[in-house]
């Protein structure tokens, strides 16, 4: 099944999961075992699902895809909203470099008059219709987003983690480009669970751990949920982000999505791996780090990143058995050795280092004792790494 360089797929699916009928109470449920087991296995594959909730009718889903948002977007006082510079990814309109679409973040979509506050800006007179259908999807949709977050945690062992700092986010996009086919470039969602809603227009595709690109195929009852990054580090590595991009038919123009999220609140935003998941066979993956300086760090240098989250790699000690004239090149690591020295280089900062002249195999440790720091940190480049160049030994 594994194959180079990531391949369209056709014929695969994201596995479905079915949760109507259950709410947070049900937690006790046979149904909710047997439900909770499928979203664990469709997780490890392909670190997202299609789930099925009835509860969001097709009429509240048109209501807010087919009559609120694009008239939301039609306003031109929601382009003059926000600023993005303040905090990337919650600034109520942003615009992204690289990224194709405009974007309006609602960061308290459960609180009637915060959506009525944000309304005024771009409806002086008010708009009860916008305020009521906002707040009445996110209510759904929190309550989806609870039954998931608990039926993760519960697999990975965790309920007592029930989040309580969890925060929710709701921003809506506009893809509006002409025939633009890829419409949204592949990237992971730097939060903890995204719920997709698409209407009418399909495009959403997910990247499995086979490197397979699945199509999905929402209906009018159905959301793709994936994981982000933030969930990914706090579980150390046991959940799996998947990359996703948007791909449309040549001609399409006009697309909104409704991506709700999970974020951690401003206040508490380090995201540290509960000590559960930590143990000699699972070392600590992602030393702590606070989740608004990674989201800043981002949309800055960290998009450039294919993958911003590895600027967080923990400690984890690494050994480099090396012989003469040996080049190994790591992940973020090149390390070149000649006769008489070598150089390693983190990024675009070289260090140079010892080598043992006569020893074939002479073992090169790459340790940090210096505390975490911002992914964002200039520091970054050069890894936080304390390279302990081996002793030069004598014939
Ligand atoms: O537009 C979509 O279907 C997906 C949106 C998405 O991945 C994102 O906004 O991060
Ligand atoms: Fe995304």
């Amino acid at each position: 099944m594994a194959s180079l360089g990531g391949v369209d797929t056709k014929n695969l699916e994201l596995p479905k999961v079915d949760l109507s009928g259950l709410d947070i109470t049900s937690f006790n449920e046979k149904a909710w075992a047997i439900v909770r087991l499928k979203i664990a296995q469709a997780l490890e594959i392909y670190g997202g699902f299609e789930v099925i909730y009835n509860e969001i009718s097709p009429e509240l889903r048109n209501e807010l895809l087919g009559v609120v948002v694009p008239e939301l977007f039609s306003m031109p006082a929601a382009s003059k909203l926000g600023d993005s510079e303040q905090l990337p990814y919650h600034g109520i309109y942003f615009r992204k470099p690289g990224f194709p679409f405009f974007a309006v973040q609602l960061t308290d979509p459960n609180d009637l008059s915060a959506i009525q506050e944000y309304a005024n800006n771009i409806w002086p007179q008010g708009n009860d219709f916008f305020c009521n259908t906002v707040l009445n999807y996110s209510k759904h949709m929190q309550a989806l987003m609870q039954i998931i977050h608990r039926m993760i945690l519960e697999s990975l062992g965790l309920e007592d983690h029930y989040e309580s700092h969890l925060k929710f986010a709701n921003y809506y996009k506009d893809v509006s480009d002409k025939g633009k086919t890829i419409a949204l470039p592949p990237h992971k969602d730097p939060n903890y669970i995204s719920i997709v809603c698409q209407h009418n227009v399909e495009g959403l595709e997910v990247e499995n751990t086979c490197d397979e690109w699945i199509k999905t195929k929402p209906s009018t009852n159905s959301f793709t949920v994936l994981v982000g990054e933030a969930f990914k580090a706090w579980a150390n590595g046991k959940l799996y982000a998947p990359n996703h991009r948007v791909k449309l038919k040549k001609d399409i123009t006009k697309r909104y999505v409704v991506v709700f999220s999970t974020v951690p609140t401003l206040t508490n935003d380090i995201i540290d791996a509960p000590k559960e998941l930590i143990d000699e066979q699972h070392p600590l993956l992602f030393k702590p780090f606070k989740y608004y300086d990674y989201i800043k760090y981002r949309f800055t240098e960290g998009e450039k990143d294919e993958d911003a989250l590895k600027m967080e790699l923990q400690n984890t000690p690494m050994t480099v058995q090396l012989g003469q004239g040996a080049r190994i090149q790591l992940a973020n690591a090149v390390i070149n050795t000649g006769i008489s020295g070598a150089t390693i280089q983190f990024g675009s900062v070289d260090f140079p280092a010892v080598v043992a002249r006569d020893v074939a195999t002479s073992a090169y440790g790459i340790d940090s004792e210096r505390p975490a720091r911002g992914p964002h940190s200039t520091e970054t480049s050069a890894r936080r790494a304390h390279l302990s160049a081996p002793r030069a030994t004598t014939a």
